[in-house]
């Protein structure tokens, strides 16, 4: 059985195709700079090297007609009929969708509804539904939302101090994102602690471009750092995370800048890239090695404000069984880990500097023998959870 998952962005396309009886990932890839001059087609099929192809994409629809175009060739898969479904990474789904759900002309107008929560992200995952829903009309296409998770948040914890009206007639309260990352290294980790996931308690740190934090109490999300949109919470790589808001305000009125200005400044130009000109973690490493002090500022204030929120979520829940590290900075950045465990031992915490350097894939802890909580690293697979739960999905409809 094969599962196409794709996650459309504005400019991209990323896709993984997977055999599910062996879990297998048969290929995957990214097509990048969609309309846009030198777009590229990057993919890695089982087993083999990575390719990097030149191709000339201008809108979405050709993306996927190149991505089924590369599926034959490879011949990963000969027929569409061979796909169970397509599940579609939607970012936001507002608080009407908090499970997997079958597309259908009426769930496609309430994802129409969701655009103004989420206008950088939603529109491009619907134009990709849009356009998988024309060339495989007869496949089931399934969303799996990154908020759909955490609506298991208490109110005290989703709403924000405002007037009541803002939420009940427009919808304004934290939703927190990356659920599907959070959700599948909760499940990796209750299972490393041979625990029932519904007696487990954890803070998972998704640390990749996007950051986000999430408290886990008897394997439910009560609090997570993201909020109405993803740019609450955490240092990103380009977002700033929390801030004043009057911040918003002194920026408009004293230096003029649009509404459209400061979005982009916030969610572009800022965290690490505001800080030390560089988004990347790798090489704001680089940078502070070669003795810049701004990257050396980032790191320093990326680790500061994670201990921050793991200092809150230990007493949101109480006790923690493990804190989690995940993403392509929390699974591959021994430094930050290392930085974000220091001085912590009023909460327990106790890194193995040894274990922490080189931990074992995909599960592997890294505290001392003395440490209250256990620190995993846990390598996510955002596609594969995505995967498992549209499976599940159609199972339920073919049930029902
Ligand atoms: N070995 C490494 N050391 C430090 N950071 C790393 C390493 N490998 C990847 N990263 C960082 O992971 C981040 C990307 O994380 P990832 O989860 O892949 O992002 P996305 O949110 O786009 O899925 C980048 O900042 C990158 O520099
Ligand atoms: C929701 C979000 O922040 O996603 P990403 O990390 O992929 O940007
Ligand atoms: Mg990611």
């Amino acid at each position: 059985m094969k599962i196409l998952v794709l996650n459309a962005g504005s400019s991209s396309l990323k896709y993984s195709l997977l055999e599910m009886v062996q879990t297998k990932v048969l290929i995957a890839g990214l097509l990048d700079r969609i309309g846009e001059t030198g777009s590229v087609h990057r993919y890695q099929l089982a087993n083999e090297q990575p390719q990097q192809v030149a191709v000339n994409i201008e809108n979405h629809q050709q993306a996927l007609q190149a991505l089924f175009q590369l599926l034959t060739a490879s011949q990963v898969l000969t027929d569409q009929r061979e796909l169970a479904c397509i599940g579609h990474r939607v970012v936001h789904g507002g608080e009407h969708f908090s499970q997997p759900t079958l597309i259908t002309a009426d769930v496609l107008s309430q994802l129409n509804a969701t655009i103004p929560l989420a206008p950088l992200h939603n529109p491009a995952n619907l134009l990709g539904i849009r356009e998988a829903m024309q060339q495989m009309a007869d496949i089931p296409q399934i969303a799996v939302f990154d908020t759909a998770f955490h609506q298991s948040l208490p109110d005290y914890a989703y709403r924000y101090a405002l007037p009541g009206d803002l939420y009940t007639d427009h919808s304004v309260r934290r939703y927190g994102f990356h659920g599907t990352s959070h959700r599948y290294v909760a499940k990796l980790a209750a299972e490393f602690l041979a625990k029932p996931l519904a007696e487990t308690n954890l803070i998972t740190l998704h640390l990749g471009n996007g950051a986000s934090v999430a408290a886990i109490a008897n394997g439910r999300s009560v609090d997570t750092s993201m909020g109405m949109t993803p740019l609450e919470g955490l240092m990103m790589g380009s977002r700033s995370g929390d801030i004043d808001p009057a911040i918003v305000f002194y920026l408009s009125r004293t230096l003029d800048m649009s509404n459209a200005d400061i979005e982009n400044l916030l969610n572009k130009a800022s965290g690490c890239k505001g800080v030390c000109g560089e988004n990347d973690m790798r090489r704001i490493h680089a940078l502070a090695e070669s003795g810049s002090a701004e990257a050396k500022l980032a790191l320093a204030m990326y680790a500061y404000r994670i201990k921050k929120y793991i200092g809150a979520y230990f007493a949101v829940l109480n006790r923690v069984d493990a804190l989690v590290f995940t993403g392509g900075i929390g699974e591959n950045d021994h430094w930050l880990r290392a930085a974000c465990c220091e001085n912590l031992s009023i909460l327990g915490i106790s890194l193995d500097t040894s274990k922490n350097l080189n931990p074992a894939r995909p599960v592997a802890d890294i505290s001392s023998t003395d440490s209250k909580p256990a620190i995993l690293v846990i390598n996510t697979n955002e596609e594969l959870e995505i995967a498992l739960q549209a499976q599940a999905c159609v199972a339920k409809q073919n049930a029902a």
